[in-house]
Protein backbone atom coordinates (compact mmCIF):
# COMPACT_ATOMS: atom_id res chain seq x y z
CA UNK A 1 0.00 0.00 0.00
CA UNK A 2 1.47 3.35 -0.47
CA UNK A 3 0.80 5.39 2.25
CA UNK A 4 1.22 9.71 1.95
CA UNK A 5 0.98 10.94 5.45
CA UNK A 6 0.81 14.60 4.98
CA UNK A 7 2.16 15.58 8.61
CA UNK A 8 6.01 14.36 7.01
CA UNK A 9 5.57 17.88 4.99
CA UNK A 10 4.94 21.07 7.30
CA UNK A 11 1.55 22.91 5.90
CA UNK A 12 -1.63 24.28 7.27
CA UNK A 13 -3.07 21.16 7.23
CA UNK A 14 -1.07 20.74 10.73
CA UNK A 15 -3.42 23.68 11.97
CA UNK A 16 -6.39 22.16 11.63
CA UNK A 17 -5.64 19.04 13.11
CA UNK A 18 -4.09 20.57 15.92
CA UNK A 19 -7.67 22.63 16.28
CA UNK A 20 -9.21 18.97 16.31
CA UNK A 21 -6.72 17.40 18.70
CA UNK A 22 -7.01 20.41 20.71
CA UNK A 23 -9.57 19.49 24.09
CA UNK A 24 -10.95 22.72 24.14
CA UNK A 25 -11.17 24.17 20.69
CA UNK A 26 -12.77 20.78 19.50
CA UNK A 27 -15.89 21.53 21.99
CA UNK A 28 -16.81 23.52 18.86
CA UNK A 29 -18.28 21.23 16.79
CA UNK A 30 -19.30 23.43 13.87
CA UNK A 31 -15.36 24.28 13.73
CA UNK A 32 -14.49 20.52 14.28
CA UNK A 33 -16.60 19.61 11.69
CA UNK A 34 -15.31 22.37 9.32
CA UNK A 35 -11.57 21.63 10.05
CA UNK A 36 -12.63 17.56 9.15
CA UNK A 37 -14.39 19.18 6.11
CA UNK A 38 -11.28 20.74 5.09
CA UNK A 39 -8.96 18.43 6.07
CA UNK A 40 -10.99 16.44 3.22
CA UNK A 41 -10.27 19.11 0.83
CA UNK A 42 -6.89 19.00 1.40
CA UNK A 43 -6.71 15.49 0.76
CA UNK A 44 -8.65 15.49 -1.85
CA UNK A 45 -6.32 18.24 -3.49
CA UNK A 46 -3.51 16.25 -3.11
CA UNK A 47 -4.76 12.73 -3.80
CA UNK A 48 -5.82 14.43 -7.57
CA UNK A 49 -2.06 14.54 -8.36
CA UNK A 50 -2.36 11.01 -8.77
CA UNK A 51 -4.82 10.31 -10.59
CA UNK A 52 -5.90 10.31 -14.51
CA UNK A 53 -6.13 13.47 -17.30
CA UNK A 54 -6.90 13.88 -20.25
CA UNK A 55 -6.44 16.76 -22.65
CA UNK A 56 -9.76 18.78 -23.24
CA UNK A 57 -11.08 21.34 -25.62
CA UNK A 58 -12.27 24.44 -23.65
CA UNK A 59 -14.03 27.33 -25.24
CA UNK A 60 -13.18 30.52 -23.52
CA UNK A 61 -15.25 34.14 -25.01
CA UNK A 62 -11.63 34.37 -27.12
CA UNK A 63 -10.26 31.63 -28.14
CA UNK A 64 -9.63 27.66 -27.09
CA UNK A 65 -8.02 26.64 -24.60
CA UNK A 66 -6.46 22.98 -24.18
CA UNK A 67 -6.16 21.88 -20.58
CA UNK A 68 -5.77 18.41 -18.76
CA UNK A 69 -8.77 17.45 -16.74
CA UNK A 70 -9.52 14.62 -14.55
CA UNK A 71 -11.16 11.58 -16.17
CA UNK A 72 -11.56 9.48 -13.07
CA UNK A 73 -14.97 8.35 -12.46
CA UNK A 74 -14.62 8.75 -9.19
CA UNK A 75 -17.11 6.64 -6.18
CA UNK A 76 -17.20 8.21 -2.71
CA UNK A 77 -18.24 6.04 0.09
CA UNK A 78 -18.17 7.21 3.52
CA UNK A 79 -18.52 5.89 6.98
CA UNK A 80 -21.56 7.16 9.23
CA UNK A 81 -20.65 8.94 11.37
CA UNK A 82 -17.95 10.85 11.55
CA UNK A 83 -17.31 10.36 7.84
CA UNK A 84 -20.26 13.04 6.90
CA UNK A 85 -17.93 15.75 7.28
CA UNK A 86 -14.91 14.38 5.41
CA UNK A 87 -16.94 13.11 3.12
CA UNK A 88 -18.46 16.70 2.08
CA UNK A 89 -14.84 18.12 2.20
CA UNK A 90 -13.77 15.39 -0.49
CA UNK A 91 -17.51 16.45 -2.83
CA UNK A 92 -15.97 20.08 -2.44
CA UNK A 93 -13.47 18.81 -4.64
CA UNK A 94 -14.35 15.90 -6.11
CA UNK A 95 -18.05 17.03 -7.24
CA UNK A 96 -18.94 14.54 -10.19
CA UNK A 97 -18.63 12.09 -8.40
CA UNK A 98 -21.17 9.01 -7.18
CA UNK A 99 -21.47 8.43 -4.01
CA UNK A 100 -22.04 5.55 -1.07
CA UNK A 101 -22.77 5.53 2.43
CA UNK A 102 -22.24 3.02 4.80
CA UNK A 103 -22.95 2.82 8.60
CA UNK A 104 -20.40 0.84 10.68
CA UNK A 105 -20.02 1.02 14.36
CA UNK A 106 -18.30 -0.40 17.00
CA UNK A 107 -20.94 -2.76 19.02
CA UNK A 108 -19.50 -3.37 22.32
CA UNK A 109 -20.32 -6.19 24.57
CA UNK A 110 -20.15 -6.87 28.44
CA UNK A 111 -16.36 -6.52 28.25
CA UNK A 112 -15.75 -2.49 27.16
CA UNK A 113 -12.43 -3.50 25.83
CA UNK A 114 -14.60 -6.21 23.05
CA UNK A 115 -16.27 -4.97 20.35
CA UNK A 116 -18.04 -6.43 16.19
CA UNK A 117 -17.90 -3.95 13.86
CA UNK A 118 -21.80 -3.77 12.84
CA UNK A 119 -22.65 -2.44 9.39
CA UNK A 120 -26.45 -2.01 8.91
CA UNK A 121 -27.17 0.70 5.83
CA UNK A 122 -25.71 0.46 2.86
CA UNK A 123 -26.67 2.58 -0.35
CA UNK A 124 -24.07 1.98 -3.26
CA UNK A 125 -23.88 2.87 -6.93
CA UNK A 126 -21.87 0.11 -9.10
CA UNK A 127 -18.51 0.14 -8.55
CA UNK A 128 -16.96 -1.36 -11.74
CA UNK A 129 -13.77 -0.15 -13.26
CA UNK A 130 -14.30 2.83 -11.08
CA UNK A 131 -12.34 5.18 -8.71
CA UNK A 132 -13.46 4.09 -5.24
CA UNK A 133 -12.57 6.52 -2.35
CA UNK A 134 -13.14 5.19 1.15
CA UNK A 135 -13.23 8.07 3.95
CA UNK A 136 -13.47 7.78 7.65
CA UNK A 137 -11.65 10.64 9.48
CA UNK A 138 -10.77 7.76 12.31
CA UNK A 139 -8.48 4.53 11.34
CA UNK A 140 -7.96 3.16 14.66
CA UNK A 141 -7.90 -0.95 14.72
CA UNK A 142 -9.00 -0.51 10.48
CA UNK A 143 -11.72 -2.90 11.49
CA UNK A 144 -14.38 -0.56 9.97
CA UNK A 145 -12.31 0.23 7.15
CA UNK A 146 -12.01 -3.62 6.46
CA UNK A 147 -15.74 -4.37 7.36
CA UNK A 148 -17.00 -2.09 4.36
CA UNK A 149 -14.46 -2.87 1.85
CA UNK A 150 -15.97 -6.49 2.17
CA UNK A 151 -19.28 -5.41 2.35
CA UNK A 152 -19.09 -3.20 -0.91
CA UNK A 153 -17.72 -6.33 -2.72
CA UNK A 154 -20.60 -7.14 -4.30
CA UNK A 155 -21.04 -3.84 -5.80
CA UNK A 156 -18.03 -4.30 -8.94
CA UNK A 157 -14.22 -4.30 -8.77
CA UNK A 158 -13.14 -0.91 -8.36
CA UNK A 159 -10.09 0.24 -11.20
CA UNK A 160 -8.32 1.29 -7.41
CA UNK A 161 -8.61 2.00 -4.25
CA UNK A 162 -7.89 5.33 -2.24
CA UNK A 163 -8.55 5.10 1.61
CA UNK A 164 -8.85 8.96 3.43
CA UNK A 165 -8.28 9.13 6.77
CA UNK A 166 -7.09 12.19 9.38
CA UNK A 167 -5.83 10.81 11.94
CA UNK A 168 -4.72 7.02 12.41
CA UNK A 169 -2.88 4.73 14.49
CA UNK A 170 0.16 3.00 13.71
CA UNK A 171 -1.90 -0.65 14.80
CA UNK A 172 -4.39 0.35 12.00
CA UNK A 173 -2.52 1.58 9.38
CA UNK A 174 -0.58 -2.12 9.10
CA UNK A 175 -3.31 -3.60 9.54
CA UNK A 176 -5.36 -2.27 6.07
CA UNK A 177 -1.77 -2.53 4.34
CA UNK A 178 -2.30 -6.15 5.13
CA UNK A 179 -5.03 -6.38 3.96
CA UNK A 180 -5.50 -4.31 0.48
CA UNK A 181 -3.75 -4.71 -2.39
CA UNK A 182 -0.21 -3.41 -2.88
CA UNK A 183 -1.53 -0.62 -5.95
CA UNK A 184 -4.15 0.79 -2.97
CA UNK A 185 -3.18 4.15 -1.56
CA UNK A 186 -3.94 5.98 1.47
CA UNK A 187 -3.92 10.03 2.14
CA UNK A 188 -3.61 10.81 5.90
CA UNK A 189 -3.52 13.97 7.98
CA UNK A 190 -0.75 12.33 10.52
CA UNK A 191 -0.35 8.84 11.95
CA UNK A 192 -0.25 8.07 16.22
CA UNK A 193 1.67 5.65 17.92
CA UNK A 194 -0.54 4.02 20.15
CA UNK A 195 -4.07 2.70 20.64
CA UNK A 196 -5.23 2.31 24.44
CA UNK A 197 -7.63 -0.40 25.93
CA UNK A 198 -10.47 0.60 24.47
CA UNK A 199 -8.87 0.86 20.98
CA UNK A 200 -8.96 4.76 21.25
CA UNK A 201 -6.03 6.56 19.45
CA UNK A 202 -3.47 7.87 21.48
CA UNK A 203 -3.02 11.04 21.33
CA UNK A 204 -5.54 11.34 18.78
CA UNK A 205 -8.59 13.11 19.38
CA UNK A 206 -10.77 11.09 20.94
CA UNK A 207 -14.44 10.52 19.73
CA UNK A 208 -14.96 11.41 16.40
CA UNK A 209 -18.71 10.91 15.85
CA UNK A 210 -19.56 12.05 18.99
CA UNK A 211 -17.73 15.44 19.10
CA UNK A 212 -19.09 16.32 15.19
CA UNK A 213 -22.68 15.06 16.66
CA UNK A 214 -22.85 15.25 20.11
CA UNK A 215 -22.66 11.61 22.44
CA UNK A 216 -24.56 9.21 21.57
CA UNK A 217 -25.91 5.89 23.85
CA UNK A 218 -24.68 2.88 23.40
CA UNK A 219 -26.54 0.21 22.01
O1 LIG B 1 -10.56 1.62 12.97
P1 LIG B 1 -11.66 1.23 13.92
O2 LIG B 1 -11.13 0.56 15.16
O3 LIG B 1 -12.72 0.43 13.25
O4 LIG B 1 -12.30 2.57 14.51
C1 LIG B 1 -12.59 3.64 13.73
C2 LIG B 1 -14.07 3.86 13.69
O5 LIG B 1 -14.50 4.43 14.92
C3 LIG B 1 -15.24 5.61 14.64
O6 LIG B 1 -16.58 5.34 14.47
P2 LIG B 1 -17.55 5.03 15.71
O7 LIG B 1 -17.66 3.57 15.94
O8 LIG B 1 -17.12 5.84 16.88
O9 LIG B 1 -18.95 5.49 15.14
P3 LIG B 1 -19.56 6.97 15.00
O10 LIG B 1 -18.91 7.59 13.79
O11 LIG B 1 -21.00 6.71 14.80
O12 LIG B 1 -19.28 7.71 16.25
C4 LIG B 1 -14.61 6.11 13.38
O13 LIG B 1 -15.38 7.06 12.70
C5 LIG B 1 -14.40 4.85 12.60
O14 LIG B 1 -15.54 4.46 11.86
O1 LIG C 1 -9.66 7.25 18.62
C1 LIG C 1 -10.73 6.90 18.11
C2 LIG C 1 -11.00 5.57 17.74
C3 LIG C 1 -12.18 5.26 17.17
N1 LIG C 1 -13.09 6.22 16.95
C4 LIG C 1 -12.85 7.52 17.29
O2 LIG C 1 -13.69 8.39 17.08
N2 LIG C 1 -11.68 7.81 17.87
MG1 LIG D 1 -17.65 7.50 17.43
Amino acid sequence: MHIHDLSQQNSILNTFISEMRDVTIQKDSMRFRRNIERTGEVLAYEMSKSLNYKASEIETPLASSTMDLLENDIVLCSILRAGVPLHNGLLNYFDKAENAFISAYRHHKENPEHFEIIVEYLACPDLQNKTLILADPMLATGQSMIATYEALKPFGTPKEVHLVSVIGAQEGVDYVSKSFNENTHLWIGTIDEQLNDKSYIIPGLGDAGDLAFGKKLQQ
